[in-house]
């Protein structure tokens, strides 16, 4: 919007054109006239409040321009992601893949292959939207389109977030601050509410439970983990998530993983792990750097999934018990 046609617009122009507007000038103590015009409304503004503000008038109306063009940046809603597309390129060898796979959204992606196949280069090609300029020569279309260069480098509205092994928080925040500044960065409304809530959730993700005032950089692998997926879940745009392993220590996979697909994220999990695995609804198997085969989890499949979380869970309870410093007897699989 331009500057000068803003000020030159009365409040009730502005306050139809730009509602967000309205928040702006809740700190006054009176409603300002619908037919005021703007520059007028700044000019006539009280010494008073603005001492009360503890701002000059030039930094009160430098602050609404901001405020204004951030709005517009956030209002400005790019076309949702419905589908994401992987055109295949080739293997170690220079083998082609023929492939063209489209993933909707709300479907989980599992990637399984042998270490050192290529299932984290597949990662990094959907987190960087190659187009045929990585190593594997793939290409990734988004609705079905190649996706804008202004897209595929943007850091505001980003397509992916990448919930990796090491987080490498940066900043020394506690968990609760680091939730804020996060919500707050993305404008949302009732900002307590929704880091408590984003809190909250992440602690039921977590097995072992942390409190706000925990420093981001004292949080277990687990934890950050479950405050990442909490924090992508809620708070972040990315339709698209990219999980490299999700270790069985200290989360719940499966709220997890319910929790980011109920949002409609498209979700890719590289794993070793047999029941990530089979918690997709397909899973690409990667060889010598090439994806080889495509399998959609079959029914035969999703009930041996059942079973196997039985005995993941009498496995888990065998490892909490020797982190207890318990010993162990003779064992009885008793999962069926
Ligand atoms: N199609 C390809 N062409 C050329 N190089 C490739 C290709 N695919 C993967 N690579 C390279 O192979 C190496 C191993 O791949 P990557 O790290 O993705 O394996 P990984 O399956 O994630 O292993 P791990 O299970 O140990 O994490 C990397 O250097 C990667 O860039």
């Amino acid at each position: 919007m331009g500057q000068n046609r803003l000020f030159k617009m009365t409040v009730a122009e502005m306050f139809a054109a730009y509602p967000y507007a309205e928040d702006f000038f809740a700190f006054l103590p009176v409603r300002p006239q619908p037919e005021l015009v703007l520059a007028d409304l700044f000019a006539r503004l009280d010494e008073d409040y603005l001492e009360e503000l503890g701002l000059s008038r030039a930094g009160l109306i430098r602050q609404f321009t901001e405020f204004m063009g951030k709005m517009e940046e956030i209002s400005r809603q790019p076309e949702p992601v419905t589908s994401i597309t992987i055109l295949g390129g080739h293997d170690k060898d220079g083998v082609e893949e023929n492939l063209a796979l489209t993933i909707e959204a709300g479907e989980i992606v599992c990637i399984v292959g042998p270490t050192g196949s290529g299932k984290s280069r597949l990662l990094a090609d959907i987190e960087w939207l190659a187009q045929r300029d990585t190593p594997t020569n793939r290409q990734i279309l988004i609705n079905g389109r190649q996706p804008d260069s202004k897209r595929r480098f943007a850091v505001e509205q980003k397509l992916v977030a990448q919930i990796s092994q090491n987080m490498n928080f940066v900043m020394d925040l506690t968990a609760a601050e680091f939730v804020h500044m996060h919500a707050e960065s993305r404008m949302v409304e009732h900002l307590e509410a929704v880091t408590a809530n984003v809190l909250e959730i992440a602690n039921q993700l977590a097995g072992e439970k942390f409190r706000p005032d925990t420093p981001v950089t004292a949080l277990s692998g687990g934890q950050s983990r479950a405050l990442m997926i909490a924090d992508a879940a809620f708070l972040s745009v990315c339709p698209i998530v990219l999980i490299d392993e999700l270790e069985n220590a200290g989360i719940d996979r499966r709220q997890a993983l319910q929790l980011l697909t109920a949002k409609q994220k498209i979700v890719f999990m590289a794993t070793h792990d047999p029941i990530l695995a089979l918690m997709g609804e397909r899973r690409m198997v990667i060889k010598n750097g090439g994806i080889s085969k495509i399998i959609a989890t079959s029914r035969q499949e999703r009930a041996n999934l059942a079973r196997l979380e039985k005995l993941d869970l009498q496995l888990s309870e065998i490892r909490e018990a020797l982190r207890r410093g318990e010993k162990l007897g003779t064992i009885a699989f008793a999962f069926d």
